[in-house]
């Protein structure tokens, strides 16, 4: 059991998600909750090398206000598939009330077969906020000024 005070995060679970295990997470300290996939019992996904694929999770996410969740790749399915996040690290707004989808690349040289249930990314709950934008006319002066991109040396 959890035994961290994070934020409740409520999940919806769509038809389709009917018997898919909830998102967890698998050891005490891991930063991301495992996302499983709801595709077809008998109707695994195929995403051919190159291809790109938006993989269902059977959930709305409602995620507190002051948060988001970081959709982001799972080290051993690029290790060993070459299969990662498009979009990494997707970002999941806390008015966000659709189902949260996974979209996947196969960066491999195989067909890679996402099956029903298949823990296929991970989220991060994370804290965010948002900015007071404000347009100005000049830029304040600071030690760094405009250097940048290794502008410090190595
Ligand atoms: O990996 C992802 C990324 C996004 N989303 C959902 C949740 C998010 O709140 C919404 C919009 O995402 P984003 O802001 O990245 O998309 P956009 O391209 O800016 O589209 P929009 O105009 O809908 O905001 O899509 C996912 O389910 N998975």
């Amino acid at each position: 059991m959890q035994d961290v005070l994070g934020p409740t995060l409520r999940l919806i679970r769509l038809p389709h998600g009917e018997g898919v295990e909830l998102p967890a997470y698998e050891t005490r300290g891991a930063a991301g909750m495992d996302l499983k996939a709801a595709v077809g019992e008998n109707e695994p996904l195929v995403i051919a090398p190159g291809r790109r694929a938006l993989v269902p999770t059977g959930f709305i996410f409602e995620i507190a206000d002051g948060f988001e969740g970081q959709v982001r790749p799972r080290s051993g399915l690029a290790f060993k598939h070459g299969i990662t996040c498009l979009n990494t690290p997707g970002t999941v707004d806390s008015d966000y009330r659709g189902e949260v989808k996974v979209l996947l690349i196969n960066h491999g040289d195989e067909d890679f077969a996402v099956t029903r249930g298949m823990r296929i990314a991970q989220m991060l709950i994370t804290p965010v906020v948002q900015a007071r934008i404000v347009e100005a006319t000049q830029a304040s002066e600071t030690a760094r000024g405009a250097g940048g991109f290794g502008s410090t040396g190595v």
